[in-house]
């Protein structure tokens, strides 16, 4: 039977389209050769989503989340795709062929990134009000800095994260907790009031009290602004309570897209079905936890087929020659996999696929 492909407008095609990435490749130069980061990526953002990009270290995350904002490393070269940015106006803005100064209202104005490195992001000999000031000052369109006004909005920003403004303003970073510091950052993220808002894996690095607040605060932007938001996360938890749709990447690509209940209820990847079934649940949940064998493939010389073959226990001779396209399993929801049926027929049966064949 031939499987009908999900096309890129079928994949969330709306007017109501904040971001459309096309089939985007990446690669950073190394010296044995090319690192597939980003492959043939495609997806849309809908104005006011949260759509949760998730996968173990080294799935091309981080790389896609940079070349949003055009931020990514001079070793990186986009090959292929575009990006295309619907801005307040209804205009679209061509984001990988903007010039400098189209560039420069586009971030922080139009879409902003909070960094996974956001502790270390702020500069430790500046006040965080000067953060304020200077990102303002470098980034809005608006010609004459009225100060008092940023530092106004400023306040209103720290409040929204739960900062009490006259003490974290004054401050030297080093001055702050780590999630204080991050909170700062997504404050910092929030001052032009972008419509976009990209989140490079928001909790990473900080404790379990702490993160519960960060994820208050990413909750609070969802309900009470009309932000959208992409969010990195190897956190399936923060992804389930957090997004609307989920991206689930490997290897470069997006293998499985769909909204938050099917992804993780009915998932039709196999990699997805490992990621899930590595998740603690409190009740024990099925059985015992297994983790997904080997390793993520080397970038530069990938396998053959679809790149999860080597780890997946459906494997077929198929798999090894053919790389599947994102199938159509129904309900704008997609799976890269040949053998996608088996594999929700397995999951809805409770048999675990990766427990049977290491037996
Ligand atoms: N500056 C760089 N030069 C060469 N290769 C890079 C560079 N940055 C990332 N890569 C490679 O690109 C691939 C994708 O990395 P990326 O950071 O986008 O993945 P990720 O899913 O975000 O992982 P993590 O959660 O660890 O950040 C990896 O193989 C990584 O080693």
């Amino acid at each position: 039977m031939k499987e009908k492909t999900l096309s890129s407008a079928e994949i969330r095609g709306s007017e109501r389209t904040a971001l459309s990435v096309e089939n985007l490749e990446i690669g950073y130069r190394a010296s044995r050769g090319i690192v597939h980061a980003v492959r043939g990526v495609s997806f849309d953002l809908l104005e006011g989503e949260s759509l949760a990009l998730i996968g173990e270290s080294g799935s091309g995350k981080t790389t896609m989340g940079l070349s949003l904002v055009r931020l990514l490393p001079t070793s990186a070269k986009v090959f292929s795709g575009k990006i295309i940015f619907k801005d307040d106006t209804g205009r679209q803005l061509d984001v990988l062929n903007l010039e400098k100064e189209g560039l420069r209202r586009f971030r922080w104005e139009q879409c902003a990134m909070v960094f996974q490195s956001a502790l270390n992001a702020l500069n430790p000999v500046l006040r965080v009000r000067d953060h304020f000031l200077d990102t303002y000052k470098s980034h809005a369109s608006s010609g004459r800095v009225d100060e008092k006004k940023v530092i106004e909005r400023a306040k209103e920003v720290l409040r929204f994260v739960q900062l009490d403004p006259d003490r974290v303003l004054n401050s030297f970073p080093h001055e702050l907790s780590g999630g204080m510091r991050q909170r700062v950052m997504i404050a910092l993220g929030l001052l032009l009031n972008p419509k976009v808002i990209i989140l490079d894996e928001p909790t990473t690095a900080l404790d379990v009290i702490t993160q519960r607040a960060i994820i208050d605060v990413i909750r609070r932007l969802k309900q009470e602004h009309e932000f959208a938001m992409i969010f990195i996360s190897h956190d399936l938890s923060l992804a389930a309570e957090l997004a609307d749709r989920v991206a689930t990447m490997y290897a470069g690509r997006v293998i499985e897209i769909g909204n938050v209940e099917d992804v993780f209820y009915k998932p039709c990847h196999p990699y997805t079905v490992g990621l899930l079934r590595a998740v603690p649940t409190l009740e024990g949940g099925r059985k015992d936890l297994i983790s997904i064998p080997g390793s993520p493939p080397d970038l530069i010389d990938m396998p053959s087929g679809c790149k999860f073959h080597p780890r997946c226990p459906y494997a077929t001779q198929q798999c090894m020659e053919e790389e599947p396209p994102l199938i159509d399993v129904g309900n704008n929801h997609g799976a890269a996999c040949w053998h996608w049926q088996r594999v929700i027929q397995d999951w809805e049966a409770g048999k675990d696929a990766y427990e049977r064949d290491s037996d």
